[in-house]
């Protein structure tokens, strides 16, 4: 018998995983702990790219199924198709593959081997379909929420935006244009390096001596539009893993990073460790927790649904619905009320959620203001930024589907209130 891929059976595992178990592909990272380097990197992109077409997977193979197939028959052809469709994956060596993988799967796939065989066959000779299929269409839940929002024209560009994946970002301690140069990346208009092809991201020239970190553009923004000046004490309220508490430090700030996860925490001190800075940390819940003195400003990223980060994490419209997206707002609400009182008087706070839901943005910080007449909306102003990602009042409004021509950006909301003084 064939031997077993183990990237292919890792994948399978994965989308089993997301699509029955309603894991999320950071909960499962475990799985992948005991493969090589490239196959862990290979069954991640097979895993991640049949998530983004997972729809258009199905529409090729309805002409070739008379009912629906068990679930773990379902995840290999679809995985097939996928990758004879949209990675360009030799036919016979994916279908092969496939089917030895059906074989060894047991009772639930190994009497399938001669459907996969067949099916898989009949997908390669019709991949003229493939192109015409339209990108995947967002969970009914959330596309609904999205339209009111933005209208259809932009949830189309935005599910176009999914399909197409995310480029990798790098956020640098100094030096942009020299480090672009050195890596064959772009210098982006807000300050961001955007990597022609990522490849093994801990290989490239600057990862070991810590000189930049993984940042998606519209995640270095919060950071950005707060503006740290060199000895200020900055609040990173909500850090972990810490690419933002990253980027203060670089500016030069004295930052306090608190995260209610230790884990995660742990993360943050690892990346702290790399880039050679150092933070103040602090695990605890931010609605317990009281600073011993106020704060010349405060990053608050709050958790939220992060349907701003579909493109890079298309598992999560699998996993998630709208059932958290309440209890989510009333945090944010909770957290946006404490936030403002560490403040010294004149002290700025930058909220930020990857959400593309007005509830965890534009009306969060609508209800924050009359909640509390002392703070002040300040109108967002930074380099590189795009007069048309701004709102009426000033606040930032990134999408998926801006800028299309250079790779886009994840979706983000970000505003800036100062304390009276
Ligand atoms: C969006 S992530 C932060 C990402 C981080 N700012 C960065 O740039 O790497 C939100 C964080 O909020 C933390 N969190 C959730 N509830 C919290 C609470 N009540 N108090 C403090 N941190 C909380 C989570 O553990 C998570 O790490």
């Amino acid at each position: 018998m064939a031997s077993i891929d183990p990237a292919r059976r890792a994948a399978a595992a994965l989308l089993s995983g997301v699509l029955q178990e309603r894991l999320t592909l950071a909960e499962q990272a475990g799985e992948l702990a005991a493969l090589a380097p490239p196959d862990r990197a290979r069954a991640q992109r097979i895993a991640l790219a049949t998530l983004r077409n997972l729809t258009r997977a199905d529409a090729m193979l309805k002409p070739h199924l008379r009912k629906a197939p068990p679930p773990d028959l379902h995840v290999l052809l679809r995985l097939g198709t996928v990758e004879i469709c949209a990675l360009g994956e030799a036919p016979h060596g994916v279908t092969d593959a496939l089917v030895t993988l059906a074989r060894s799967g047991g009772q639930k796939t190994e009497g399938f081997a001669g459907l996969i065989n067949a099916v898989l066959r009949k997908i390669a000779s019709d991949t003229d379909r493939w192109a015409r299929l339209d990108p995947p269409a967002l969970p009914g839940w959330l596309r609904g929420r999205l339209m009111s929002a933005y209208g259809k024209v932009a949830v189309m560009r935005m599910e176009a935006a999914h399909l197409a994946g995310a480029p990798t970002d790098l956020s640098v301690k100094a030096e942009a244009e020299t480090w672009a140069a050195k890596l064959g990346a772009e210098l982006l208009p807000t300050g961001s390096l955007r990597l022609a092809q990522a490849g093994q991201i801990t290989e490239l020239p600057g990862y070991a001596t810590g000189d930049w970190w993984v940042q998606d553009a519209a995640a270095a923004l919060p950071a950005r539009v707060l503006n740290a000046q060199p000895g200020e004490h900055v609040l990173d309220l909500c850090a972990a893993p810490g690419g933002k508490t990253l980027q203060l430090l670089a500016a030069g700030a004295r930052v306090t990073a608190l995260d209610v996860s230790a884990p995660r925490l742990d993360r943050l001190e690892e990346n702290l460790a790399r880039c050679g800075m150092r933070a103040e940390t602090v695990v605890a819940d931010a609605l317990d927790w009281t600073p011993a003195a106020p704060f010349d400003a405060i990053l608050l990223d709050a958790p939220c649904s992060a349907t701003g980060t579909i493109r890079r994490h298309p598992d999560l419209p699998f996993v998630k619905d709208a059932s958290g997206i309440k209890e989510l707002a009333a945090l944010q609400a909770a957290l946006l009320d404490r936030a403002p009182g560490w403040l010294k008087p004149g002290g700025r706070l930058v909220y930020a959620t990857c959400s593309l839901l007005p509830e965890e943005g534009e009306a969060q910080i609508a209800a924050a203001l009359s909640r509390h007449p002392g703070l002040r909306l300040v109108p967002i102003t930074a380099p590189g930024l795009d007069p048309d990602w701004l709102t009426e009042t000033g606040c930032l409004r990134l999408r998926p589907d801006f800028w299309p021509d250079r790779g886009g950006l994840d979706g983000f909301f970000i505003a800036v209130l100062r304390r009276d003084g």
